[in-house]
């Protein structure tokens, strides 16, 4: 019989490269709450003060409003959220988008626009990948990583679910969930399938950091 031996298996090199239990971006402290190893997923906290929360939602709501996307369009059955991408610049996506990139370990030209979800009783991202397939044209300047950020409280539902690790998070504002999909081994890619549980009860806001492999700005 052969047995291989969990030692026997080389860890991947990771993208995310803290340890401990908290760390320090130019303007925060950011707690580690929870690690998975492989692939790797951390739960964090203290990522954004409840202020820069609230103010998210507010430009957010305005921008939804001025652009008219905002509402209860259906988008299809995939994500039933409302969302938006923040184009224009402001004082506080500079200030976050540089301890995002600080977070995620990777440099900010490599991100895409903030997106704002907002998701109402009833409404969900059922269980996704975030990178494009490889047939895809965008493959070609994959997405390699994902910060989810929780921008407030919900009051039931909503949890952020991981299938193939048994896994979810409870939103919770100012915390967030990382997770990185650039390994050699694509099963550990694939094992990064996620979605947002439909919310039950209150609203749902977050706001989504994806990083590209290769810079985009
Ligand atoms: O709503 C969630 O918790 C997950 C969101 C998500 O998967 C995404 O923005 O890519
Ligand atoms: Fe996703």
């Amino acid at each position: 019989m052969h047995v291989t031996k969990v030692s026997d298996r080389t860890k991947e090199q990771t993208i995310f490269h803290h340890t401990g239990n908290r760390f320090q971006t130019e303007d925060r402290e950011i707690h580690i709450v929870a690690r998975l190893e492989e692939p790797l997923v951390a739960v964090l906290g203290n990522v954004l003060s409840d202020q820069e929360c609230d103010e998210l939602i507010q430009l957010s709501k305005d921008n939804m409003h001025r652009s008219k996307i905002g509402d209860s369009r259906q988008v299809n059955d995939i994500r039933t959220s409302s969302g938006m991408f923040f184009e224009e610049e402001h004082d506080i996506l500079t200030t976050i988008e540089k301890r995002v990139a600080s977070i995620m370990n990777i440099p900010v030209e490599h991100a895409e626009g903030l997106q704002v979800l907002r998701y109402t009783p009833g409404q969900e991202y059922k269980a996704h990948y975030d990178y494009f397939s490889a047939a895809s044209k965008a493959s070609k300047n994959n997405r390699i990583s994902t910060l989810v950020m929780y921008l407030n409280d919900v009051e039931e539902g909503g949890e952020t679910f991981f299938p193939e690790l048994d896994f979810s998070v409870t939103p919770k504002k100012g915390m967030a969930v990382y997770f990185e999909y650039f390994y050699d081994d694509q099963t550990l890619n694939e094992r990064t399938l996620h979605g947002g549980a439909p919310v039950i009860t209150g609203e749902k806001w977050i706001a989504t950091q994806w990083m590209r492999r290769q810079r985009v700005r």
